[in-house]
């Protein structure tokens, strides 16, 4: 994530992935205030043992599109509603609107939890025990959906 700001958002990705059982290295990296830094994580991550990038950050929000420039791996931007923010605007248009060939998977505003699930699903697409914590996932919304249906019934 682009600042230590930005962690009570992104905690929620960290959260669901530890829920998932996947390794997770947490960290801050800025394109604007630690370019050097970003540069080094972004061109070795592949060969440094990561699947997935979610990178999150808010304001004018490059860090996800820059890490994505530099890195063959798929990224997963979130965008983050900072204090001085023109309602998450700057953030969601600076991460969604990437220029062809750069993809950033991005998710809704303050969506760290998304970001997670989704980096989990991508690691699951070839590991069958991350897809089966998935699929349990899935059931317990259904379940939790169906219980709440139930109980607003019998409340009549
Ligand atoms: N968007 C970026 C980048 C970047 O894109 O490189 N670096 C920091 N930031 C964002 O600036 C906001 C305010 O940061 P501070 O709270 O540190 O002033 C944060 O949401 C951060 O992600």
């Amino acid at each position: 994530m682009g600042s230590t700001s930005d962690l009570p958002v992104m905690q929620d990705a960290i959260d669901i992935l530890k829920e998932f059982g996947i390794t997770v290295d947490v960290d801050i990296v800025s394109a604007h205030r630690t370019p050097e830094k970003l540069f080094d994580f972004g061109k070795n991550a592949h060969t440094n043992g990561y699947s997935v990038i979610i990178a999150g950050a808010g304001g004018a929000a490059h860090l996800p599109g820059m890490v994505a420039s530099l890195s063959p791996l798929p990224v997963i931007g979130v965008p983050v509603k900072s204090s001085n923010s023109i309602d998450g605007w700057d953030s969601v248009l600076s991460i969604l609107q990437m220029p062809g060939g750069v993809p950033v998977a991005t998710v809704a505003l303050n969506g760290a939890k998304n970001a997670g699930i989704l980096a989990a699903q991508i690691i699951g697409s070839s590991d069958a025990e991350i897809l089966n914590k998935i699929q349990s996932y899935k059931e317990g919304l259904k379940e939790k959906v169906i219980k709440g249906a139930e109980e607003v019934q019998k409340r009549g």
